[in-house]
C-alpha cells in the first residue's frame, strides 16, 4: 500500500472531515479517522496549511521523528508523493551520530585521541549495537512505567558479562567471553570499561541505568578486592550471571556524604554479627539479594555482606527519577551474619569504602559527560534543522542562543577531556597507586563534571523553553537530565564535600619546602 504514488494535486484534494491526507517528508498519510485520536487535537489537523497539504516543516517543529516510526502511526502512510524522496531518515540503530559534537571526538570522523585503539574501536561498535537492539527498547519503556528490568534482558547482558566488565580489569574476568569473544580478558582495560558505562548513559535514562548497574558496580567491588575467596565463590558467580543482585548500603538519614557518622550497629555474638539500624537510598535495595553494609562496631567501622533475610526489609523511595533503579529505605531488625561475611578487618570499613568512592565517582562522570554530549546533540540538532522557529526567525538566529550552545559544547569537551585523562592514568596505575594519587583529581573531576552539567541541563531547559518541562514529546531527553542531573551532584559524594577533599588531597601532597 505505501509504494503508491500521489502528485501533490491528488493529495490536496483530500482536505475534509472523513477524508483527510496530509505529506510529512514525501511520505502521504491518511489521517481521515486518525484525526480524533490525535493527541494534540482535531482542529489542528483541519487547519487550510496542514489539510491535504506537505506539512512537514509544522510535523517536525512539534514532534521527534520516532512518532512517526511507532507501529500506530506509521500504518497511517498511504504511499509517497511523485517524485519526491525522504530527507529524514532515522539512524540506524548502534550507528554514529553526525551531528557536530554529537560524538567525543575518538568516534568523529577526521579526528584523532591518543587514547584509543582498534580494539576499542571494535569493542564500541560491538557494544553500541548490542544496545541498541537488546537493550535500548526495554529502557525506555522501564524508565517511563517504573517497573523493575526483565529478567530476560538481565540475561542478554550478562550473557556478554556486561556486568563483569563494568567492575573493571582484574582477576573477576578471567575465564570469561568478554563481548562474544571481542576482546581477551587480558587485554581489557579502563578505556573498555569507560566504553559502557557511556554507551548506557547514551540512553538518557538515568533511573533505568542505574536499575541495571547501580548496585552491582558498587556492592561487589569491596566483595572482590578485600572479600574472602569463599566469600567471593559463594556469591560473585550468581551475582555477575544477572542471578543475583546486590546493592550497596552504606547512606542513612543520619549520614550521606560523611560516612563516618552512620549509627547502624553491628554487635558480636559468638561467631555472628547482629546487624540493628537503617539505611537510605539503596539503590537497587528494593530488589537486592544481599548488602554490602557498612556498620559501626565497639572497634571502628565494619563492611559486612547481608543477605536478605526476614530481618531485612526494603521499602520503596520515591525519588525524582525513575522507580526502575529500586530505590530503597532499608531495615536491619537483629539481622544475624556469620563472621566469614566481613568483608575486610574491624576498622578497616571507612578505607575500604574510599577505595570504592574512586571508581564509584568516575563512573558518574562518565555517565553525567555523556547525558551532557545526549544534551548538545538534542539542542544542535533542533537548531540546524530549524525544528523551533521563534518571534519569526529559527531559534538559532538569536546571538543568545548561539551563545548558550557555545558554552554547552565547551563544558562537554571539557568534561571529556579530563575524564580521559583520568582514565588514561587509571590504566597506568596499580590500585595503590590509584588510591592514592587519584583520590583527589578523581573528586574535583566529578564535581566539575556534575556541576557542568547542571549548568548545561538549566540553559538547554531554557532553550526548550515548556518542552524542556515536559516529560515525553520533543523535550523529552532535556527533561529527563534537568531531572535527573542533580543525582550526578549527589550521589557518590556531593560536590562541596569532593571539592573539599579535593583541594585537601592537594594541600597534603605540597613538598613541605615549597614556598612562593
Ligand atoms: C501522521 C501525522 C501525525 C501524527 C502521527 C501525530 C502524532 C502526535 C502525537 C503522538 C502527539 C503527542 C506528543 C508526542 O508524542 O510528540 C502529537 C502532538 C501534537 N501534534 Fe501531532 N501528529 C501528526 C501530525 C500533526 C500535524 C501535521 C500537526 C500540525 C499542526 C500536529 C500538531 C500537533 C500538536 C500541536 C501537538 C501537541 C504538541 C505539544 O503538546 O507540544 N500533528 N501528535
Amino acid at each position: 500500500m505505501a509504494s503508491k504514488q500521489f502528485t501533490l494535486g491528488e493529495v490536496a484534494q483530500h482536505n475534509k472531515e472523513g477524508d483527510l491526507w496530509i505529506v510529512i517528508d514525501s511520505k502521504v498519510y491518511d489521517v481521515s479517522r486518525f484525526v480524533n485520536l490525535h493527541p494534540g487535537g482535531s482542529n489542528v489537523l483541519y487547519a487550510p496549511s496542514v489539510a491535504g497539504k506537505d506539512a512537514t516543516d509544522v510535523f517536525f517543529g512539534l514532534h521527534r521523528l520516532e512518532v512517526l516510526l511507532r507501529p500506530q502511526y506509521a500504518r497511517l502512510q498511504i504511499g509517497t508523493v511523485l517524485g519526491q524522496s525522504e530527507l529524514v531518515k532515522p539512524p540506524a540503530p548502534g550507528t554514529l551520530s553526525l551531528v557536530p559534537y554529537g560524538e567525543p571526538t575518538w568516534l568523529s570522523p577526521g579526528f584523532y585521541s591518543p587514547y584509543y585503539n582498534d580494539s576499542h574501536r571494535r569493542f564500541h561498535k560491538a557494544v553500541r549495537t548490542f544496545l541498541a537492539h537488546e537493550v535500548y527498547p526495554e529502557a525506555t519503556r522501564c524508565e517511563e512505567s517504573g517497573k523493575y528490568i526483565s529478567q530476560e534482558v538481565v540475561d542478554r547482558v550478562c550473557e556478554m558479562n556486561l556486568l563483569a566488565m563494568c567492575l573493571g580489569p582484574g582477576k573477576h574476568l578471567e575465564g570469561l567471553t568478554l563481548m562474544g569473544g571481542l576482546v581477551k580478558p587480558e587485554e581489557f582495560d579502563y578505556f573498555h570499561e569507560l566504553i559502557i558505562h557511556i554507551e548506557i548513559a547514551r540512553f538518557g535514562t538515568r533511573g533505568f541505568v542505574d536499575g541495571l548497574l547501580g548496585g552491582g558496580v558498587i556492592g561487589l567491588p569491596p566483595i572482590l578486592n578485600f572479600g574472602s575467596l569463599d566469600i567471593q565463590a559463594q556469591y560473585v558467580p550468581d551475582i555477575l550471571a544477572g542471578k543475583k543482585y546486590i546493592a550497596l548500603a552504606i547512606t542513612e538519614a543520619f549520614a550521606g556524604s560523611d560516612v563516618a557518622g552512620i549509627q547502624t550497629v553491628a554487635a558480636r555474638d559468638g561467631d555472628e554479627w547482629v546487624v540493628t539500624g537503617t539505611k537510605k537510598w539503596i539503590t537497587n535495595g528494593m530488589f537486592a539479594d544481599y548488602f554490602t553494609t557498612l556498620c559501626q562496631t565497639d572497634q571502628g567501622l565494619l563492611l559486612l555482606l547481608i543477605p536478605r533475610s526476614s530481618t531485612v526489609s526494603t521499602k520503596p523511595i520515591k525519588t525524582s527519577y525513575s522507580a526502575t533503579a529500586g530505590t530503597a529505605y532499608v531495615t536491619f531488625d537483629g539481622a544475624r551474619v556469620p563472621v566469614s561475611h566481613m568483608i575486610g578487618k574491624v576498622g578497616q570499613g571507612l578505607q575500604i569504602i574510599f577505595h570504592n568512592f574512586n571508581r564509584e565517582r568516575w563512573m558518574i562522570a562518565a555517565a553525567s559527560l555523556v547525558a551532557q554530549r545526549l544534551v548538545v546533540e538534542e539542542c544542535l540538532n533542533r537548531e540546524s534543522a530549524n525544528q523551533r522557529i521563534a518571534f519569526k526567525k529559527p531559534l538559532h538566529s538569536q546571538a543568545v542562543i548561539r551563545a548558550k550552545l557555545a558554552l554547552i559544547i565547551e563544558r562537554v569537551e571539557a568534561c571529556q577531556a579530563w575524564v580521559e585523562n583520568i582514565t588514561h592514568q587509571m590504566n597506568n596505575m596499580s590500585h595503590a597507586e590509584q588510591s592514592d594519587k587519584l583520590a583527589g583529581p578523581i573528586a574535583l573531576l566529578k564535581k566539575f563534571v556534575s556541576r557542568s552539567g547542571r549548568e548545561t541541563a538549566q540553559d538547554a531547559t531554557q532553550m526548550f523553553g515548556g518542552r524542556g518541562i515536559t516529560a515525553g514529546g520533543m523535550g523529552k531527553i532535556i527533561e529527563n537530565y534537568h531531572r535527573t542531573a542533580v543525582f550526578d551532584a549527589i550521589l557518590g559524594g556531593t560536590e562541596d564535600v569532593l571539592g573539599d577533599l579535593g583541594v585537601r588531597q592537594a594541600i597534603r601532597k605540597i613538598p613541605k619546602g615549597a614556598r612562593l
